[in-house]
């Protein structure tokens, strides 16, 4: 007995909406189903549509993607080694976890402040709101990017992470390594160091950078891109440098 759908498409009804299967353009049976895999003898395949073909034929850069992807997981897990206490190197977690607060927005964002208010000099006053704000805009660009790019955490991270925000349950990219990235092309740039202390500044972004995959944290991909992030942001700080010429009112607000 025919189905009272078919028999309304049979008719032409306008009760329903009409599904029609046409040869030349893509009908509603499913890409594989037998009425698309049965082609008349002789006669030429037609082209399959685009989301079809990458199904069946993944293009190179789709396996060589899911491959870095799986090589990133395994490796990360391997490297996770004070990622809980019963870990491989377990008993280094609570240093790490003082490395990890040393990257932390809050104490760089409290910091940076307090040097604001207690700076005498133009100068300083200068370069500590640019800090403010390159610091700011870090936290809303990695926030931007975890809420889209939505990549959870490596499963054996626990998360006893030092205050967090919402999108810190994802982890792509690392808010710590585009921060180590950023102070540390800041602090070199800006600061007049000593190079021993510019070459602690280099190893603290660094060490900061690969705790965070011994922390378990995060996939090694995520520290990467962060890194990257973080390089690139100190480039939009300085194009958009706040000086007491562009940004007066902010200076004002400032000067004692
Ligand atoms: C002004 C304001 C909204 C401050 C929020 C500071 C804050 C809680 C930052 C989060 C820092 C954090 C836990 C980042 C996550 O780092 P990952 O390396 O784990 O991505």
């Amino acid at each position: 007995m025919p189905s009272p759908r078919s028999s309304r498409e049979r008719r032409g009804g306008s009760g329903g909406r009409l599904e029609f299967l046409s040869l030349s353009q893509r009908g509603p049976a499913a890409p594989d189903s037998p009425s698309r895999r049965r082609e008349p003898a002789g006669a030429a395949a037609a082209p399959l549509p685009e989301e079809d073909c990458m199904k069946l034929n993944p293009s190179f850069l789709g396996i060589a993607l899911s491959s870095l992807l799986a090589i990133d997981l395994w490796a990360s897990k391997r490297l996770g080694v004070c990622a809980g206490e019963g870990s491989a190197w377990g008993s280094a977690r609570p240093l790490m976890k003082v490395i990890e607060v040393s990257g932390h927005g809050i104490p760089w964002l409290l910091g940076t402040f307090y040097g604001l208010c207690q700076s005498d000099s133009s100068a300083a006053r200068e370069v500590l709101l640019n800090l403010l704000f390159a610091l700011l805009l870090d936290l809303v660009m990695v926030a931007v990017v975890k809420g889209l790019v939505r990549r959870p955490r490596p499963t054996h991270n626990k998360m006893d992470m030092f205050v967090t925000i919402s999108v810190d349950k994802y982890s792509f990219p690392s808010g710590h390594a585009t921060r180590a990235a950023l102070v540390c092309r800041f602090v070199l740039r800006h600061l007049v160091l000593a190079v021993p202390l510019r070459v602690l500044v280099v190893l603290w972004a660094l060490i900061v950078s690969v705790s965070r995959v011994m922390l378990g944290r995060h996939n090694m991909t995520d520290v990467l891109f962060g890194l990257l992030l973080g390089y690139a942001l100190y480039g939009v700080v300085e194009h958009c440098w706040l000086s007491p010429a562009t940004a007066p009112a902010l200076f004002a607000l400032w000067s004692h």
